[in-house]
């Protein structure tokens, strides 16, 4: 007997139906070869456009009923094997007392970036994260009661160097010139950045888990455009310091939750990513599964990384495209994912295509052994 309060409640959560994918973040065998896709809420689905109309995009991100909606949305299409919490990473930003407006057919906007080192003094340094980020705690929440135990809840983050990034460009970017100036002009107030950035990361996603996360993905959007020696100052060792954080404090109350690093176009750090605590390395599409299997030693899992324009290709070349991928990777700690998200144009139809393909081929191959 369950009262509507109880669904705001982080405890008695309904068993876990299908863990083919948190099986995969650890190695373990599995039935299937387990997948989902980046942006699987979003734009490309009517009833997503549909909830969505009208609304402005942080205020939905702040109501724990939108958020949860919207995450289950996908998987009531397709047989997902994960879901991941509908939310943003610039929630962190907002947190820190940055504006943030998402503005139609420009994306996010920063109407005050950060433009020099003084700047940070403007910033909460010292950001409750459990009263600034509460909203996204009990869409995670929610939607774990509302999954019903059928997939694990992912939740997410922005990797710090990614979100220092859109803090000083103040939007997208295809150089992110204006940031990686403070990298090479300020090094020291980068660091400052990207320390109190990483301190929030911890506790948010400490949060997550406490609320029902079931796994943790750290998006390192902005890796592509940094060097291999700007990577190994500005981006990894804050990754491995989120990651080991994190599993320190998790370890103290008894708790272990996979985590996944996405670094995109960073595929120069696969050595040092498959190093850094984190139990799975997504990859984009640029990167050959076999090559990245061999550089990456069995040491961890790997998630990706079909290129996300190949579901523009009709369905039976999907299906070809795919058993090259389960071939390249191995149907042994891989998760099937796209090389980045989802884009608005894309019809369903493919995506389901796309996650039955994965499904039908990975199970032919496992019943091959
Ligand atoms: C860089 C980044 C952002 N947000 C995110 C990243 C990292 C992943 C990546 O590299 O893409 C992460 C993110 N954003 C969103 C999710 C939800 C979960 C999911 O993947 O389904 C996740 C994981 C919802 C969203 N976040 C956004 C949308 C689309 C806009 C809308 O719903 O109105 C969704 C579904 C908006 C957003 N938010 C951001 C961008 C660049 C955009 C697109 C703007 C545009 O195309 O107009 C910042």
């Amino acid at each position: 007997i369950m009262d509507k309060d109880d669904l705001i409640l982080p405890k008695d959560f309904p068993k876990l139906k299908n863990d083919a994918f948190l099986l995969a973040c650890r190695g373990q065998e599995t039935p299937h070869v387990p997948v989902w896709c980046m942006r699987q809420a979003g734009r490309y689905l009517p009833e997503f456009r549909e909830s969505r109309a009208g609304k402005d995009f942080f205020a939905t991100c702040r109501s724990p009923a939108a958020c949860c909606e919207l995450t289950l949305q996908p998987l009531r299409r397709f047989p997902f094997d994960a879901a991941i919490i509908f939310s943003d990473i610039l929630v962190i930003p907002q947190a820190m007392g940055m504006d943030v407006q998402m503005v139609a057919g420009k994306g996010p906007t920063f109407p005050e970036p950060l433009k020099e080192p003084e700047d940070l003094l403007l910033l909460q340094s010292k950001v409750d994260v459990n009263k600034e980020l509460d909203y996204v705690f009990k869409a995670i929440t929610l939607t774990r009661h509302k999954l019903e135990g059928k997939v694990p809840l992912i939740g997410f983050t922005g990797a710090p160097w990614t979100l220092m990034a859109y803090m000083i460009e103040g939007g997208g970017s295809t150089t992110q010139s204006k940031a990686k100036r403070w990298l090479y002009r300020h090094p020291e107030a980068s660091h400052q950045l990207l320390k109190m950035l990483t301190d929030i990361i911890v506790e948010y996603l400490l949060g997550q888990v406490a609320a029902g996360a079931q796994a943790l993905q750290v998006f390192e959007s902005h890796a592509g455009c940094l060097g291999p020696a700007e990577f190994q100052e500005f981006s990894l060792p804050y990754l491995r310091d989120i990651a080991r954080k994190v599993k320190d404090q998790l370890k103290e109350s008894g708790q272990d939750v996979p985590m996944i690093v996405f670094a995109k176009d960073g595929h120069y750090g696969l050595e040092d990513l498959s190093q850094s605590h984190y139990e799975v390395v997504g990859l984009d599409w640029t990167i050959d599964p076999r090559s990245a299997r061999e550089r990456t030693g069995g040491k961890v899992s790997l998630q990706g990384n079909m290129d996300p324009c190949a579901l523009y290709a009709p369905k039976e070349r999907i299906y070809e495209i795919v058993k090259k991928m389960l071939e390249g990777f191995g149907t042994r700690g891989y998760i099937a994912n796209l090389g980045h998200g989802l884009y608005p144009d894309m019809d369903p139809e493919n995506v389901g295509a796309f996650v039955e393909a994965v499904h039908a081929h990975s199970r032919h191959l496992l019943n091959l052994k």
